[in-house]
């Protein structure tokens, strides 16, 4: 592995960032923290750059450069928004995301002293995976970073065919939304080791056998059950599925597997520059070139309206001047976005965070509209 004090003489190469996403429990806080004091523990030590997003969290076991909590307070969001916690999560998010321009700079800048930088997402998962601010965010890190999505998975409680089917789907999709790197991590498998789902991924007739001998699977008749059929179908379809993909066994408790979880990673490099950065170069390209047409045009559809009208109405069109002394400035207030770990510590808080800690001052936050 690359530490940055090995790359003094050569360009640095970017940090790559791993967006950690998994189910509620399947242990991606702990996971995070093995991570972090893996590469703490590398000679010389490569300490990440973390950010925790999840604003419900009330532990986190690492120390994050950038909390969430420090910038929303999510209890305060619900009970101005009358929320209930997922929608305070949400809009937690949400209004965080507005000043992630900030927290991408705050990456940039360490980005020559990191070689990782770690995002620890909400429990509930489908707050980042389905919503806008989820994907702000991820397109956001992936234009700017070299980025790979470890999608944690609780392996013991994964050993049904079908839950491991639900869990596959859902990576699936994840995957094919965010059409980054992806690593499958298979945790705890300090409880139960991975090799079933290695066997099951690589062999869909070993997939397919488990399904049939899995009790619930035929009906009183010995017939399979629509669920039955359902999963065998899918089983081919994720077959194609699973050949985009890295899989790891990792115990979060004990550490095994976490060098294999980094090589995987590393190679996670070259796959985002060959496969996601051509892909990302085109699709702005298309954008642009797309957003240059309708300005063109709009820009044409107005100058033919200004004709018209100066023809119409030569008194008014000579008072119509531009005076720039009347624009407003419409700039809005900055919220500082603050990294942990840089000076001075603390005393850069932002209002919202005081009142976080005990002020009984509200929080006010824009409201659309
Ligand atoms: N045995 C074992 N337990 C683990 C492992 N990783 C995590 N756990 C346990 O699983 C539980 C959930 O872990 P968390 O790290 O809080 O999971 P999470 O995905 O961050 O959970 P949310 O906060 O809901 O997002 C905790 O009790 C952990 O101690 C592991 O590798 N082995």
């Amino acid at each position: 592995m690359e530490s940055s004090s090995s790359t003094s003489t050569e360009e640095k190469k970017k940090p790559i960032v791993i967006i950690t996403i998994g189910m509620a429990g399947a242990g991606k806080s702990t996971f995070v923290q093995r991570i972090n004091s893996h590469l703490h523990s590398l000679d010389p030590p490569a300490p990440p750059y973390l950010l925790n997003l999840d604003p419900a969290v009330t532990h986190v076991p690492f120390e994050a450069n950038i909390d969430i909590r420090d910038t929303v307070n999510y209890k305060e969001v619900m009970k101005q928004y009358n929320l209930g916690p997922n929608g305070g999560i949400l809009t937690a998010l949400n209004l965080f995301t507005t000043k992630f321009d900030q927290v991408l700079e705050l990456v940039e800048k360490r980005s020559e002293t990191v070689d990782y930088v770690i995002l620890d997402t909400p429990g509930q998962i489908e707050i980042f995976t389905w919503s806008a601010s989820g994907a702000i965010i991820t397109d956001a890190v992936a234009s700017s970073f070299p980025t790979v999505v470890a999608y944690i998975i609780d392996t013991p409680r994964t050993t049904a065919p079908a839950t491991f089917m639900s869990n596959m789907l859902y990576a699936c999709s994840i995957l094919y939304k965010t059409k980054l790197p992806f690593i499958l991590v298979f945790n705890k498998t300090d409880v139960q080791p991975h090799d079933f789902a290695v066997e099951w991924m690589q062999d869909f007739e070993a997939f397919q056998m488990a399904l049939a001998s899995h009790s619930g699977t035929t009906d009183a008749d010995g017939e399979p059950t629509y669920m039955n059929s359902l999963m065998n179908s899918m089983s081919l379809v994720l077959d194609e599925f699973y050949k985009n993909l890295k899989a790891v066994g990792v115990s979060s408790m004990t550490g095994a597997g976490v060098k294999e979880f980094f090589e995987a990673v590393d190679a996670s490099r070259s796959e985002y520059e060959k496969e996601y950065l051509p892909e990302l170069t085109r699709a702005r390209a298309a954008r642009d070139q797309s957003l240059q047409a309708v300005k063109e045009e709009s820009m044409t559809r107005f100058m033919k309206d200004l004709a018209i009208d100066q023809i119409q109405n030569p008194n008014a069109a000579l008072r119509d001047r531009w005076r720039p002394e009347d624009e407003e400035d419409d700039d809005d207030d900055p919220v500082n976005i603050v990294d942990r770990s840089e000076e001075p510590w603390p005393g850069q808080y932002i209002d919202v965070t005081q009142s976080r800690r005990g002020d009984s001052e509200s929080m006010v936050w824009p409201r659309p509209g």
